[in-house]
């Protein structure tokens, strides 16, 4: 069985004084957490303070982007291999802000997802369409093509490298981000079981083994109804990663949809 993971994106939100308070309430709520992982994800410059907190706490921690290249003259941008020298386990690859405020390509965020784990990172890979392909009836086909960008990008020898370091996808309808308006736990569960099924043509077992985390508005009063759903392994937050019982009540509803799956099947 899958373990359900909760990934918080901070996005440009902290500061070290407002972090220092937030990271020490989250490692105190969520000390006891067995059943499911959580992260946060923080921007570059709070990766020292991240490391320096969290370390040997069960939170882990990781980037929100990095260059799809190795080094070199490219101002501004951050490696993969900075965020591994600080202790980094994730890095947000292809979120849907980047993708349509910098333009950011699907090639770009493939080369991206390359670099990730060439340095060992786990990346998170983010999917999902906008209210218009919605409407045109081409949800499938977007996330398909950016799921597809992956194989074109890399070719198939990524599969064994993305199995070991346990990449996940994120699926992200870009009309629910920030919004308030959640996809609903169907809606969800349709396309994470599209996604799912598209892996399972190249790999049955990647597929099975892959999580698909959603993200969306994702909030304590609807993270129960998405988490239970079949083919999603937990989510990846904006707003509610920056509320400290807000994070704790949706990591703890995905440790509770763990051990109602595993009883499920035990009965
Ligand atoms: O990466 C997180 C997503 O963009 C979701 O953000 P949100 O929970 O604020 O809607």
């Amino acid at each position: 069985m899958r373990r359900k993971l909760v990934v918080g994106n901070w996005k440009m939100h902290g500061s070290l004084e407002q972090n220092q308070a937030l990271l020490t309430q989250m490692m105190a709520d969520l000390n006891g957490l067995r059943d499911a992982d959580c992260a946060i994800c923080v921007p570059h410059p709070y990766l020292a303070q991240a490391q320096q907190l969290l370390k040997g706490s069960n939170i882990g921690w990781g980037g929100q982007n990095v260059s799809p290249f190795q080094s070199g003259a490219y101002t501004g941008a951050v490696s993969a291999r900075m965020l591994a020298d600080f202790g980094c386990t994730y890095a947000i690859i292809g979120h849907s802000e980047r993708r349509v405020l910098i333009h950011e390509s699907n090639v770009t965020a493939a080369a991206s997802f390359g670099a990730a784990l060439q340095a060992g990172l786990t990346p998170i890979f983010c999917v999902g369409e906008t209210l218009e392909e919605r409407q045109a009836g081409v949800t499938e086909a977007v996330v398909g093509s950016q799921l597809i960008a992956i194989l074109n990008t890399l070719g198939l020898d990524i599969l064994s490298k993305a199995v070991q370091l346990r990449a996940v996808i994120a699926y992200e309808p870009v009309w629910a981000i920030g919004t308030g308006k959640t996809a609903t736990p169907d809606q969800a569960q349709a396309v994470h079981a599209f996604i799912r099924k598209r892996i399972a043509e190249r790999d049955p077992d990647i597929a099975r083994r892959v999580r698909i985390l959603y993200g969306g508005s994702v909030k304590p009063s609807n993270a129960a109804q998405l988490f239970v759903m079949p083919d999603i392994d937990g989510g990846l937050i904006g707003r509610c990663s920056l509320v400290a019982n807000e994070f704790r009540d949706i990591c703890l509803a995905a440790a509770e949809s763990a051990c109602v799956a595993s009883q499920s099947i035990s009965d």
